[in-house]
């Protein structure tokens, strides 16, 4: 049985249909990664799960209790973290005193550890923290009892970059250690790091469920170079080169600082180009080897993109589908 067992789950409010038939399972130890658009329904189910909303239709179990079953989602909270989008804290009260609460709850036998890799000011009111600091206070709360789950909603939202690189590797150690992890975003460049599997949703329905890598071996890379002299169109074809965007810029002047990167006494050309791949790595490579290459620049495609290439569409259905040429 799964940690957390999805069926055909619904929730509407009236006409909006914010969860629609969704179903998943989340198994025990790994980091399982809700991922959607603003809107897409992630914390309605999130707060279906976790017995603060009353689902309208379907069924979901978290560390093996239904979630419309008070007593027992109360009894199983006991070994389950949870960080909600925008923590409401006690606004007066300090950072300390709300760990001492949380503690006297529920336990605290990880907290001196938690503190040392996020440590937001414990003598403040929280009133007077900012939100990066919220965040964190809500992370320590939600590990400290050691829970056997977490579920976090948009866990880094508010974080700088170096705190947010601490919690994934914080993230990972967890799972190496056995805690099962399950936490929402829109940012797939944020989950990618840490998850090993991923759910999107998108209007309330489950789109895919896949391998954090399969996924992103669909959504492939995306290129942008610089190359020296002029390049045609046809230098980069086939079918693993999508969107290609090629502009040409030629120093007509002779005036060489405007084509940064391009020197030598003659006359500089420069073709830019930007395309997403999604073929062999190797086979980009050689291919970029036949150019004289200014610059070169390849990374994850992001979130956005490959929604629009595999959910792009209104009503849900994807270019695959549509039997657009460019997927
Ligand atoms: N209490 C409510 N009453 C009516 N509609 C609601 C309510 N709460 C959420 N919704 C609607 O349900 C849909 C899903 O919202 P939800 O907050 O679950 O999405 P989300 O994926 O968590 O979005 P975000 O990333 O912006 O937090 C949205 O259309 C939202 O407007």
């Amino acid at each position: 049985m799964g940690v957390i067992e999805v069926s055909d789950l619904s929730k509407h409010y009236g006409d909006v249909r914010a969860v629609d038939g969704v179903s998943f399972t989340v198994d025990a130890g790994e980091v399982f990664g809700f991922l959607g658009p603003n809107g897409a329904g992630k914390t309605t189910t999130i707060r279906t799960l976790l017995g603060f909303l009353e689902p309208t239709d379907g069924s979901g179990t978290v560390l093996g209790s239904d979630c419309t079953d008070e007593p027992a989602m109360i009894e199983a909270k006991r070994s389950i973290g949870y960080l909600p989008a925008n923590p409401a804290f006690e606004e007066s009260a300090t950072g300390r005193e709300i760990l001492d609460l949380h503690g006297s709850i529920k336990g605290e036998s990880r907290r001196a550890e938690l503190l040392e890799l996020f440590d937001p000011p414990l003598d403040r009111r929280v009133r007077e923290y900012s939100s990066g600091n919220k965040q964190k206070l809500g992370i320590i709360q939600s590990f400290m009892h050691d829970p056997e789950l977490v579920v976090m909603d948009e866990p880094t939202s508010g974080l700088d970059p170096l705190m947010q690189q601490r919690f994934n590797e914080f993230v990972r150690e967890e799972r190496d250690r056995g805690t099962t992890v399950f936490f929402s975003s829109h940012v797939l460049s944020e989950v990618r790091r840490v998850c090993d599997r991923v759910a999107i949703l998108r209007n309330g329905k489950l789109v895919t469920t896949e391998k954090i890598e399969s996924l992103l071996d669909r959504s492939g890379k995306f290129v942008h170079a610089r190359i020296r002299g002029r390049v045609g169109a046809d230098a980069f074809d086939g079918s693993a080169v999508h969107d290609l965007e090629r502009v040409v810029v030629d120093d007509e002047d002779g005036d060489r600082d405007a084509i940064d990167g391009a020197d030598g006494g003659e006359l500089a050309t420069v073709t830019e180009v930007r395309f997403t791949y999604t073929g062999d790595v190797n086979d980009l490579l050689t291919s970029l080897a036949n150019h004289d290459l200014l610059d070169l620049d390849i990374e994850e495609a992001p979130l956005e993109e490959v929604f629009m290439r595999f959910y792009g569409a209104e009503d849900g259905s994807t270019a695959e589908e549509r039997g657009d040429a460019d997927v």
